[in-house]
């Protein structure tokens, strides 16, 4: 059975369809990419999962309860969690402490109380750290980590609340290729062994066609193909958006390889 169920999902913008009228499912231990041209949709897409952007028209459900019109905090409350780009990270914060303060954000507890977060829940923000191979870190600032770490103890994070379904907004951007596909065979990991949902969208196209399970294809806020990264690949509608935009679909050396056995 899906977990999430977007149904003639559709939001302008003045006269622009931004999204208009799109029809996806997930899965739990899915992840599902969705992926388009700039201006396709994909971020307006995501903040209606999200709450942060009010559909038009349509329904989002998560295990059958209606998302569209919930406020943010609902729906994560919900269980849809979201990784934040590095800025979220308290940099001045150990990387335990950073992960102490969302499970305090988690537990209702006020956020006033910093000096509460080197206290709560220790051994659990460690465990959620040792899932993601950070836990030999966690006593160092997050400030003098190396990016890829830093990825990393957001995924930790964005793990504390124990979401059904994680949104991931260009997880891999900014990072060199064998980090990467770390980040990525990490969180496929973690899909599959705690059967949480992921839908990201990525402009790497590597990386999407080496992790993804299915995937959706916007165009002009329409949904013009969707299905495993092989039939995307050879999709006539697919390869017609993308011409000239640079991307190729050729199969990656480096993608699907193991991380270990990838260059620096
Ligand atoms: N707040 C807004 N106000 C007006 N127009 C918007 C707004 N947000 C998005 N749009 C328009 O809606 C369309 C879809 O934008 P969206 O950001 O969802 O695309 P995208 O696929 O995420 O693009 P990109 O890959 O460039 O981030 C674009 O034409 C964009 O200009």
């Amino acid at each position: 059975m899906s977990l999430l169920k977007v149904e003639n999902l559709g939001k302008s913008f003045g006269g622009v369809k931004a999204v208009d009228g799109i029809n996806f499912e997930l899965k739990a231990g899915e992840l599902l990419a969705l992926i388009g041209p700039n201006g396709a949709g994909k971020s307006t897409t995501f903040n209606m999962v999200n709450g942060q952007l009010k559909a038009d028209r349509g329904s989002i459900t998560l295990a059958g309860t209606e998302l569209v019109g919930l406020q943010p905090r609902d729906i994560w409350r919900l269980g849809v969690g979201r990784t934040f780009q590095i800025a979220a990270t308290f940099s001045s914060l150990t990387v335990v402490e950073n992960v102490q303060m969302a499970l305090l954000s988690q537990d209702k507890k006020l956020f006033s109380l910093w000096s509460a977060a080197a206290k709560h829940r220790r051994s659990d923000a460690l465990d959620l750290l040792d899932m993601v191979g950070m836990a030999s870190q966690a006593d160092r600032p997050c400030s003098v980590l190396a990016y890829g770490d830093v990825k990393r103890v957001e995924l930790a994070i964005a793990m504390a609340n124990a979401p059904k379904l994680l949104l991931m907004d260009e997880p891999t951007a900014g990072m060199a290729p064998k980090e990467r596909n770390e980040l990525m065979a990490l969180t496929k990991k973690l899909v599959t062994e705690r059967g949480v949902a992921v839908l990201f969208t990525e402009h790497s196209m590597d990386v999407v066609f080496a992790y993804a399970d299915r995937m959706v294809v916007l165009a002009r806020g329409r949904l013009i193909a969707e299905g495993k990264p092989d039939v995307i690949r050879d999709h006539p509608k697919v390869q017609e958006v993308y011409f000239g935009s640079g991307k190729t679909f050729e199969k990656s050396q480096e993608a699907g390889k193991a991380p270990e056995e990838q260059a620096a």
